[in-house]
């Protein structure tokens, strides 16, 4: 495996706030997610798992430390590559969902790659292969709203990974399941990070999730 799918935090910090309202919420963190393995973090609420997965993902950048892609220093990059980074090299998959309401199952996952301005032949043909892969290809054109919480998350891992990026990171994507559909989600998330050789990183509260980590790292500020 190459570094190039590796993400690596080196002594992150980041507090909120001043003086007595100051929350030092990272303290030096050292984290390293490898790809093709599952890296769990956990932490009571409020321990700072957003703030590590926006920091790591380029939505936030630490007050000191670095984070690193491969070789390319993420945490300093100018925007443009930032956002370029972003579009191509790491999926986001969140709690909520996070689709587009007025969105299809098929258009939702399209979505980042008519960002990419991948031709309408590609796109049709990358987002047919991930429906069937998850297992989707009936709900095809069905409304999230239409769609269980279970399917809405598939979408969402699909829409994450349609780009093919090389990190995955997860916030608490199973907390709005039930507890078979968490785990049949999960399932599928360890499934593909093995099989594309992914460098993914997941919240979790739940105790499932940790059972089937490659790495846990547990967060308490
Ligand atoms: N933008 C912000 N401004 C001020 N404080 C913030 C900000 N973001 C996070 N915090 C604080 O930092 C701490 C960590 O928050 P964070 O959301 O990372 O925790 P968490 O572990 O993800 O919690 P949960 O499990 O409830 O989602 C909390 O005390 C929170 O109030």
């Amino acid at each position: 495996m190459t570094d190039g799918g590796s993400l690596r935090g080196v002594s992150l910090r980041r507090s909120f706030g001043t003086g007595v309202g100051r929350v030092d919420v990272l303290t030096g963190l050292d984290i390293a997610v490898e790809p093709g393995a599952l890296t769990v973090v956990t932490g009571r609420s409020g321990a700072g798992k957003t703030t590590l997965v926006n920091i790591l993902g380029g939505l936030d950048r630490p007050d000191s430390g670095r984070v690193l892609l491969g070789d390319e220093v993420l945490s300093e990059a100018p925007r443009e590559r930032l956002l370029e980074l972003r579009r191509t090299r790491i999926g986001m998959v969140f709690q909520d969902f996070g689709l587009i309401p007025v969105l299809t199952a098929a258009e939702n996952i399209e979505v980042p790659l008519r960002l990419a301005r991948e031709e309408p032949r590609r796109r049709d043909a990358r987002v047919a292969e991930l429906l069937e892969r998850m297992g989707l290809s009936r709900h095809a054109r069905h409304l999230p709203s239409q769609l269980s919480g279970g399917q809405q998350q598939r979408v969402g891992i699909a829409r994450a990974l349609a780009a093919a990026p090389t990190v995955v990171l997860a916030d608490e994507p199973t907390a709005q399941l039930d507890q078979e559909t968490a785990a049949s989600v999960l399932d599928l998330l360890v499934d593909l990070t093995r099989e594309r050789g992914l460098a993914t990183l997941v919240t979790t509260h739940d105790p499932l999730v940790v059972a089937r980590a490659d790495q846990v790292i547990h967060l308490h500020h």
